[in-house]
């Protein structure tokens, strides 16, 4: 099976507040929020991916010493299988914005139920509002 490894960042800021940014209609899963990342390219590590990618999407630098890794989900779309590496980030220099032109936004744990989100990612944030209510 083709399954795509994907490094995603759920970045926080200093209020705590989770950054996410919503997917290009034509993309895959488009039209729905993200935590930023992408593809895990060949002979990459995983963290090089996800700090190439968050400065590729959202001109960051994630700070390496403050990312860590949170969980792993594989899905299968049944168009696409992916593998999603999911890193906390809790440092990183700059300012985020949409570098591709997509909408940006800052919520809060308790929010991340608001927004539509990949079939994938409920696990995840079924994890961030478990860990955020503690
Ligand atoms: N980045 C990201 N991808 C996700 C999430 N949830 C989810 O199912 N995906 C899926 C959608 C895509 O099939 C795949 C990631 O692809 P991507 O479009 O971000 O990859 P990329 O940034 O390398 O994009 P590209 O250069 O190939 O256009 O993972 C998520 O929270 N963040
Ligand atoms: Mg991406």
């Amino acid at each position: 099976m083709n399954r795509i490894h994907v490094a995603v960042g759920v970045i926080c800021n200093s209020e705590g507040e989770i950054l996410i940014a919503k997917r290009a209609d034509h993309l895959h899963q488009g039209g729905l929020w993200e935590f930023p990342g992408g593809k895990v390219e060949a002979e990459e590590s995983v963290v090089d991916a996800l700090v190439r990618e968050l400065e590729e999407e959202l001109g960051i630098t994630a700070v390496r010493e403050a990312c860590n890794p949170l969980m792993e989900i594989t899905h299968d779309y049944g168009d696409k299988q992916v593998m999603l590496d999911v890193w906390w980030v809790r440092d990183f220099c700059g300012e985020p914005e949409g570098r591709e032109g997509q909408p940006l936004n800052w919520v809060e744990a308790a929010q991340l139920n608001d927004f539509a989100f990949p079939e994938a990612n409920i696990a995840i944030i079924e994890k961030i509002t478990a860990l955020a209510e503690r």
